[in-house]
Formats: structure tokens, sequence, C-alpha cells
């Protein structure tokens, strides 16, 4: 009989509690890092300020998750039987307990998750009305909105529930949002690109992965491969990220999961962030349309000019933390090389990688010339057939719920307070630099 997560969770909270109290104790008034002016001016680049368990993103070699690198992760985490790319259900468990999971374990969820699925009809009835024109991101975020409604940890808020049991709530809540987002997508996807058909039942014997693409209507088991790389690579990128520090502020007024990942989600949205997938594509189809697919080096040269020249980024390059190419990218490079080498767009997305980076330091504005994720991820999607670019940033939303649904039941666990940095007024500043 395998143990619950929930179970296996318990008595680590019990012990990392313990720990904190005791390591704030001895070290509480320890100095971390000093804020400039610059600094606050800069959208907070540098300034250590947040508490993130899961995972931590080094400048150079990326995101470690819980310690270990993306490269461990393929190779430890459980995958299925012949399968070669690890299963996002093992990066949940793994974010949440610090314990690579076991074959039994990551089946264990993949079945609770499948359990949970089902979706309340109001939920139902909101997700069938909403007009075409509305963005799949928005009707994912509005969904899980309404999806507040069912919040074990809201009921229990209300009902004058203890502090210490909240993180309990938000677990069950967790795993529930878990289990209904690939049908939710699922079902977005189906109304906006295949006439509103509806999505077939959830088999609880399948994972996490398959269910989705089942639903969705893709049979290649190359895609649903892809789909577990994916849903697991992005699965988490420590907690200043745009979307998981909007989850973690939101969650800390006690707003429940399902709100506070509605809000990361509109975060995740933007196109400096998340959208960045679907703004390469658009960039990509421009760049064929202005000078064509077989295009020479010198005219791919003057037509990325040309988009920094009017003022737009270049998207899928940068990176505010990162200074290498994004590992993540890497990965996804290499599924690519493996199955799809002569994908034309893969192959236009190669001889940007060459040219990019050296006119990024040519302009000498970016601190990063690399690929980021973004880079690849949304030719890899069109290539198995899922050409609908503006949904693919929803695959991300489904993905980075992993992470922050794990952050969220530790910092309920660890009874984090209300977050409430203070804010300066220029005035406020001019007066602090004539005092000194
Ligand atoms: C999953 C993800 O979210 S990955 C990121 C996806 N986003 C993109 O791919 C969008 C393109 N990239 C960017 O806009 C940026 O690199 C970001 C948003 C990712 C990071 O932003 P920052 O930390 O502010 O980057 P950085 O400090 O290097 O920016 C300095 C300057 O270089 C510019 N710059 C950064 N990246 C790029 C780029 N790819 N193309 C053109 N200019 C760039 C910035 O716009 C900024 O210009 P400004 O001084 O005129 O405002
Ligand atoms: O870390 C960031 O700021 C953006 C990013 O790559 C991610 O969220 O995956």
């Amino acid at each position: 009989m395998v143990k619950d997560l929930k179970d296996e969770l318990r008595p680590l909270i019990l012990k990392h509690s313990e720990e904190v109290r005791e390591f704030r104790q001895k070290h509480g008034s320890k100095v971390v890092g000093e804020v400039t002016i610059d600094m606050m001016y800069g959208g907070m680049r540098g300034i250590k300020g947040l508490i993130c368990e899961t995972s931590v993103l080094d400048p150079d070699e990326g995101i470690r998750f819980r310690g270990h690198s993306i490269a461990n992760c393929q190779l430890v985490l459980p995958k299925i039987p012949r399968g070669e790319e690890p299963l996002p259900e093992g990066l949940f468990w793994l974010l949440v307990t610090g314990e690579v999971p076991t074959d039994d374990q990551v089946k264990a969820i993949s079945r609770e998750w499948a359990k949970r699925a089902d979706l309340p009809s109001h939920v139902v009835t909101m997700l069938n009305n909403f007009p075409p024109t509305v963005h799949p991101m928005a009707q994912l975020s509005a969904t899980l909105t309404t999806l507040s409604s069912q919040s074990h940890f809201a009921k229990a808020y209300a009902e004058g529930k203890p502090k210490k049991l909240y993180w309990e709530f938000v677990y069950e809540d967790a795993m529930d949002l878990i289990g209904k987002l690939p049908i939710i997508a699922a079902t977005i996807y189906r109304n906006l690109f295949r006439d509103g058909s509806p999505v077939c039942p959830i088999d609880v014997k399948k994972d996490w992965s398959w269910n989705f693409t089942d639903m969705l209507g893709y049979d290649d088991p190359m895609f649903t491969e892809l789909m577990r790389m994916y849903l697991t690579l992005l699965g988490d990128h420590e907690g200043g990220n745009v979307c998981s520090h909007t989850c973690h502020l939101v969650g800390s007024a006690l707003s429940d999961p399902y709100l506070s990942y509605a809000a990361g989600l509109n975060g995740l949205a933007g196109p400096l962030h998340g959208l960045a997938s679907q703004e390469v594509l658009l960039w990509l189809n421009k760049l064929q349309q202005d000078i064509g697919v077989d295009v020479s080096d010198e005219e791919m040269h003057a037509f990325i000019w040309d988009t920094l020249q009017s003022g737009q980024v270049v998207p899928g390059y940068g990176h505010a933390v990162l200074r290498k190419t994004d590992p993540r990218h890497l990965v996804l490079r290499e599924f690519a090389l493996k199955h799809l080498p002569e994908d034309k767009l893969f192959r236009l997305v190669s001889q940007l990688y060459k040219i990019v980076p050296d006119i990024l330091i040519e302009q000498g504005k970016a601190k990063n010339p690399w690929p980021n994720v973004d880079a690849c991820s949304g030719v890899l999607f069109t290539h198995y057939g899922m050409t609908e670019m503006s949904y693919h940033t929803v695959l991300l939303g489904i993905s980075r719920a992993l992470g922050c649904m794990a952050s969220m039941i530790w910092s309920r666990a660890l009874g984090f307070p209300i977050e409430r940095p203070k804010s300066m007024s220029t005035t406020g500043l001019k007066k602090l630099c004539h005092s000194n």
C-alpha cells in the first residue's frame, strides 16, 4: 500500500517548521543584501526578498528543482514503461516533499488527479459560453477564478479552522486544481478550435499528460511524450517570476488557491513572460511573410535589426535572471534535433540561434542575449499539429501550477504572513540621499 502524499508531507512539515524556527532564532538578524535605488527602479532585480523552498535559479546553470538539475530530473524522475520523458506527477512529488518518488507513488498521483478532474456544472456552463474572441489564457484564468466556489480552504477559513491546519485544506485545493486543469484547458481548446466537440472521458489508468492529450484529441504518442517533458520542465522557476510571485502574493492575503493561481495566470499571459511563446510564432510568421522561408543570414540579420529599430524586443531571447542559454531551451532543442530535425520552422529557429545573440550583443542593451525556453517551444507544438499559437501559453499555465501549488502548500504550512513590502516615492528617496 503506497503512502498518500499528504501523509508523507505531514512529518516533513513538522520537521521543517521546527528547523526554520530554530534557524530564524539564531540568524534572523543576519543581513542578506543591500538595496540600491537602481534596484528599486529596476523591477527589484537582484533583491533577495522571497523564500521559495521548491526550486532555485542559478544565472549560469539554470533551475534546480529541490537541488536536482534538469538533467538529473530527466534521469531520476519516473517515466511510463518504455517512455523517455519524466512524468510531471514526479516533479510535483519532488517539489512538495524534496524527495524523488517511486513509480508507485507517481502512479498514485496520476490516479488521484484523474479522480479529482470533474467540473461543477456552473463551471462547464461558463466554459461553454465564452465568446471565441476571449483569449484562451483569459478563459483559463476566469474559469479558475470561478472554481473558487469549490475551495476547501475558503470554507475552512470561513468556519474558523485554526491556522496550523490551513495547509491541509490548501493541499486539497491544490490537488483538485491540478486534477481539473487538463479538462478545463482541453475544453477551451475544443470550444475554440474543434467546433466545440466534447472532450473524451478521463481514464484513471492513464497519466495526467496522456489524459490531457487524449482530451485535446491528439493520438501521436510522441506528442504525449513532448507534453510530459514540457509540463515537467516548466513546472517551477523559483519564486520571483511574475506568475509564481503573483500567486504567492495573492495567496498571502489568504485568498484561496484558485483565486491565487488565476492571478498568477494573468501575469503569465503577458508578452514579456509566458505569452512570449505565442509572440515567437507571430514573429516567425512575419519573418516568413517579409523575407520568405529559405532566407540568407544577411536577410535574417536585417530583419532582426528592423525589429529592434522599431522598438520591439526579439521574443524568445533574454532573461531577467539567466545569463546563459536557458537549459530548458537546450532540452527542447535536443528533442527537436532528435524527432524533427528537418522541420522548416525548427530550421529557421536554429538559424536564428546563430544570428540573434551577436546582434543583441552589438545592440548592447539586453543583459542576456541568449535564447530562453520560449524560443522554440511553439515550434515543437506546431510540428505535432497544434498550430493554434494563442493556445500555447495555456500549456505553460498547466505546467506552472505544479510549482505554484507546491509552494502554496508550504507557505501556509510555514505560516507565512501577508506580503507587504515598503514602497517609497522619488521625493522620499531624494530626501534620503540628501540626508546621507
Ligand atoms: C517563460 C519566460 O517568461 S522566459 C521570458 C520570455 N520573454 C521574452 O522572450 C521576451 C523578450 N525578452 C525580454 O523582453 C527581456 O529579456 C525579459 C523581459 C525576459 C527580461 O527583461 P529584463 O530583465 O528587463 O532584461 P534586461 O535587463 O536585459 O533589459 C535591458 C534592456 O534590454 C532590452 N532587452 C532585453 N531582452 C531583449 C530582447 N530579447 N530583445 C530586445 N531587447 C531586449 C530590454 O527591453 C531593456 O531595454 P530598455 O533599457 O530599453 O528598457
Ligand atoms: O524566471 C522568470 O522570470 C521567467 C521564466 O523563465 C519562467 O518563469 O519560467
